[in-house]
């Protein structure tokens, strides 16, 4: 194009300019064909053929645009575009290809399972390359977590000794987990007694979000913590969580490609190492202030370490959240439901100590298993269809995996990926007794199609949590939450739609890029009518 304006406007050599021109620019336009066609033909052959190196490899899913389909599919549909990708075969997993990386899509409950469990993948490769790419570490941070100058992984201990620390600090029974369970309860319960007795328009989402967030973060972080100081930052938090596709996927023109996420990235990152600088961290539970003090001592700087936090951050409420919100949502638009769990939890409701003006009332959810077992399927029933983690794992050697249902062996090659979308377990219905995609929590109570008789919940194709040595070791914290936050919506508050006469319904979702965010919808609250003046708490 420039040529040709060129050409024309020099007087002095256009018409050989010009000459020169029509001849390159066929010359450009053949071969522009020739390798338009020659990488249509390498496309259909070595990126979309369904067959694959090894005869037991997963078959290649097929798209109709060469090199950039899958791109554009994640882009247009989020995580549900593998869905439509698995209508291709019935395998019980398929390779997505992308340029030169595989990605192994496993899409049945046994090979999941068998995946999970696996010693020959990984989730820290992933983990340690996706965090230097989204993040802006510095080259020393990049070694700290095993990442070489080209983006490569090459080992490191440190996101291993993070988990285990991490596991054992919030496992059940340990007081290190008790402590922060307890401030997160208690944070939802004094956002809840802030809630006055007229009603007040809310965005359910919205609120529940920052309530979970502020809890959370509470728990962890301690009282100091930077969104206490700044709620501004919760929103953060989501807009992180939204751009974590483009981060990853752009590295250094992240700034161009996802201004919002790289400005989310620095202004949480900028508030946690003030945090750490002023020692506000001596506040934090024991399981967050021995991971910070462990990474001081490797000589990670401030800055460095800022910036790991927001990734953790990220991971410790964007499942919470959307969980919460699915099941309280659920509850409220099934008026049925809400008046059972009214039923339920009232028996384990009771009043603590009373001065002049407040009645104190405690919930006990100790032993929820046994006392309040429709709240729990209402939780493990928004565990199933709330959230939509994708558990990943690096292929760290040539593995064999049986898939138990249909007995057959499947290869998945050194260098590899492993992708296990739970929505996709878990939204089926021969798996899940028809009707997979309603909220019915009846599926996990005693002899319910997810449950055994004594109502303990399936295993096989439910992974909430992920498994093996990466099952999320956050799960005991967040159940209690989720639980505290349940038992406080349905005893403490009431709810109505915005408009008279119309019931509250059960949460629509807009195809979202990052963690499962329903429509926004506003509804009415209040406090619960005839205990108006009760300060709830929750015993955990
Ligand atoms: C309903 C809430 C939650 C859900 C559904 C959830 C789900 C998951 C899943 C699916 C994984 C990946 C497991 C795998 O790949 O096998 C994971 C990992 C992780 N989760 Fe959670 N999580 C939740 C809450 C939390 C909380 C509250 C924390 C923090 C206290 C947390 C911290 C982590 C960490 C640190 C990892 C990485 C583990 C590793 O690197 O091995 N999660 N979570």
């Amino acid at each position: 194009m420039d040529i040709g304006i060129n050409a024309s406007t020099d007087a002095v050599g256009s018409g050989s300019l010009s000459g020169n021109h029509s001849v390159s620019s066929r010359a450009s336009l053949i071969f522009a064909l020739g390798f338009g066609a020659a990488l249509v033909v390498w496309h259909h052959f070595f990126v979309a053929s369904p067959k694959n190196g090894d005869a037991k490899e997963p078959p290649v899913s097929r798209t109709l645009i060469p090199i950039f389909g899958h791109l554009l599919g994640f882009y247009r549909l989020g995580v549900s575009y593998m869905e439509t990708l698995r209508r291709q075969t019935s395998w019980p997993a398929y390779t997505m290809k992308i340029l030169n990386m595989k990605t192994y899509v496993v899409t049945s409950p046994g090979l999941s399972h068998a995946a999970l469990r696996s010693r020959q993948m990984s989730l820290e490769p992933l983990s340690a390359t996706v965090a230097a790419r989204m993040l802006g570490l510095s080259k020393s941070a990049n070694r700290h977590l095993g990442v070489d100058q080209n983006g490569k992984f090459i080992g490191s201990d440190a996101l291993t000794e993070r988990r285990l620390e991490f596991t054992r600090m919030l496992s059940t029974g340990s007081a290190t987990l008790e402590e922060p369970s307890r401030v997160a309860s208690s944070a939802v319960a004094s956002s809840v007694n802030l809630v006055g007795t007229d009603w007040q328009s809310r965005d359910l989402f919205k609120w529940l979000r920052d309530v979970i967030t502020m809890g959370t973060v509470a728990g962890l972080y301690g009282p100091k913590n930077p969104i206490a100081l700044d709620p501004s930052l919760a929103e953060d938090i989501w807009i992180f969580d939204e751009n974590q596709l483009r981060l990853s996927m752009w590295g250094v023109m992240r700034k161009w490609v996802a201004p919002a996420g790289v400005r989310a990235v620095n202004r949480i990152s900028a508030a946690f190492e003030t945090y750490v600088q002023e020692g506000r961290h001596q506040f934090a539970s024991e399981a967050v202030k021995s991971t910070i003090a462990s990474v001081l001592g490797r000589g990670i700087r401030p800055n460095d370490l800022a910036r790991l936090e927001v990734f953790n951050i990220s991971v410790a409420t964007v499942n919470t959240v959307p969980t919460t919100v699915c099941m309280v949502y659920n509850i409220l638009a099934n008026p049925k439901l809400h008046a059972a769990l009214r039923d339920e939890i009232k028996d384990v409701v009771s009043e603590v100590e009373s001065d002049n003006s407040n009645k104190k009332m405690q919930i006990d959810i100790s032993a929820a298993t046994k006392t309040l077992p429709l709240l729990v399927a209402c939780y493990q029933e928004a565990l199933r269809i709330g959230s939509t983690p994708t558990c990943n794992r690096a292929v760290l050697k040539d593995t064999v995996l049986e898939d138990p249902e249909s007995g057959v062996n499947i290869f998945m090659r050194a260098g590899g990926r492993v992708s296990i979308p739970t929505f996709m377990l878990h939204s089926r219905d021969q798996i899940w007794g028809g009707d997979a995609t309603s909220f019915d929590p009846w599926r996990f109570m005693p002899g319910g199609a997810a449950a055994d008789t004594k109502g303990r919940a399936r295993e096989q194709g439910f992974v909430p949590y992920g498994g093996g040595v990466h099952l999320c070791p956050g799960r005991h914290l967040a159940k209690t939450e989720i639980l505290a936050s349940g038992v406080l919506m349905v005893m403490a508050l009431d709810f109505r739609a915005e408009r008279d006469g119309d019931h509250i319904e059960a949460p629509a979702y807009e195809g979202s890029t990052g963690a499962k965010k329903p429509i926004a919808r506003t509804v009415r609250i209040r406090r619960r009518e005839g205990w108006e003046d009760v300060e709830w708490s929750v015993k955990i």
